[in-house]
């Protein structure tokens, strides 16, 4: 039986559940969701501040001629100053603007930049008013909303955060997930291979994806094809973590035993129980997902690396999204392919590709053993089911990896 890559995805996101709030430091939260929102907790500007070096001067008054330069204000200047009509303040950039002040003039328009600065300035002619003069609040006003509740957060995040005076925020708990090599043929990579071995490229894979969207990878194991060892381990770990993936023998064969063994588990509620099935997908056509016996979510994907790869992109990445309580972003822009795509129909088809900045895609070679090809993509194609030719220059939805 066959079901499309929307009906298995659906299943997912039905069956996993928001993980519990906890506060963390801002410095812990790169990667992490947003579980509340994040306001202001102050005036951003706080007050007026000059947005170049030069000369704070009142228009009040005002005519042009030489004028005193009463008083120097630097950024961090903690006293509020004031100046009246026919003054000039020396101001830095970032300083508060005085009290009376109402448009600031860059040095260079009266002298070359100096330490020295002069104690007075000669003005010939009548500044326009309000130069150069960020607004108090013009940034954000204390109470406002600077990161709403399901923000995945990113660097830029952090720095608004910071920069709206918080230093801790609310998040979903990281979800610690266990990652499962299966395949007697698999040794840690670097390993001097034997006849028969490969390395295990799979688990770093995993582990990445999941450090990368802020879950923790908490055990990283290799089992061999062997249905005791496999339930030993999942037995073991599935109480102390949140979610658990496995790569590697999803499929028919006679040693396929990630298949035979989770898919043979009881659950009290038949539709919540691990099934296996082809999904409309390739590569990562083998799928198997549902909850073990402790309720835990498993992932069972295929054992090739860049099936695996899509199955993460897929299936993982938004299941994961949800127990992080994390709002939809866009994940897929459009591209322009530079080669024509043949792929057959039925099937979405999702195919490596290295994207430039122009956003034009060169289709790789994307056959899903094809593992060390992947450090040559930085997007994934995809062609739907109902079409078998992408022509040269045409346009086509990519996912960024
Ligand atoms: N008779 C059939 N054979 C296969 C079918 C099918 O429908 N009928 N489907 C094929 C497709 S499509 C896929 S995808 C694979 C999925 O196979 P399994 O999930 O059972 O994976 P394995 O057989 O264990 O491994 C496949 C391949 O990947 C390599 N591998 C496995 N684990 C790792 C790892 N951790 N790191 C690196 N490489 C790994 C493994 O050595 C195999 O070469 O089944 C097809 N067969
Ligand atoms: O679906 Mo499999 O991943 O094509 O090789």
């Amino acid at each position: 039986m066959m079901i499309t890559q929307e009906a298995h995805l659906s299943r997912i996101l039905h069956l996993v559940s928001p993980l519990p709030v906890t506060e963390v430091p801002l410095s812990e939260a790169l990667g992490q969701t947003l579980a509340a929102n994040v306001t202001a907790t102050v005036d951003l500007p706080p007050w007026d501040a000059a947005a170049m070096d030069g000369y704070a001067v009142s228009l009040k008054d005002f005519a042009p001629g030489t004028l005193p330069v009463t008083k120097t204000i630097a950024a961090g200047h903690k006293q509020p100053e004031s100046i009246g009509p026919g003054e000039v303040a020396a101001i830095m950039t970032g300083a508060p603007v005085p009290q009376g002040a109402d448009t600031v003039i860059p040095l260079e328009k009266f002298h070359s930049p100096t330490q020295d600065l002069p104690d007075e300035i000669t003005f010939e002619d009548v500044p326009q008013a309000g130069l150069n003069i960020r607004r108090r609040a013009e940034d954000t006003r204390a109470g406002e909303i600077v990161a709403p509740a399901g923000t995945w957060l990113r660097p830029n995040h952090i720095g608004a955060i910071a920069a709206a005076g918080t230093d801790t925020v609310f998040i979903a708990r990281q979800p610690k997930v266990a990652v499962i090599s299966t395949g007697n043929e698999l040794v840690a990579p670097g390993t001097p291979l034997e006849h028969g071995q490969i390395p295990d490229s799979n688990a770093p894979l995993v582990a990445a994806t999941l450090r990368k969207r802020g879950a923790e990878p908490t055990h990283q194991v290799r089992v061999r094809d062997s249905a005791e060892s496999l339930e030993h381990t999942i037995a073991q770990l599935e109480h102390t973590v949140d979610a658990i993936i496995l790569t590697g023998g999803a499929s028919v064969g006679a040693h396929d035993i990630s298949n035979y063994v989770l898919s043979a588990w009881q659950h009290e509620d038949p539709d919540q129980a691990i099934t296996f099935t082809n999904v409309n997908i390739r590569p990562g056509r083998p799928q198997g997902f549902g909850l073990s016996p402790a309720g835990t979510p498993v992932w069972s994907l295929p054992g090739n690396p860049v099936a695996v790869l899509v199955s993460l992109h897929l299936f993982v990445i938004p299941g994961l999204a949800k127990m992080q309580r994390q709002a939809p972003h866009p994940r897929k822009h459009t591209v322009v392919v530079n080669d024509d795509l043949h792929t057959p129909r039925e099937l979405n088809y999702y195919v490596l590709a290295s994207v430039d900045d122009d956003d034009r895609a060169t289709p790789l070679p994307s056959n899903s053993h094809l593992a060390v090809k992947m450090a040559q993509a930085t997007g994934l194609l995809h062609i739907p089911p109902t079409v078998d030719h992408i022509p040269a220059e045409h346009p086509v939805e990519c996912l960024t990896l």
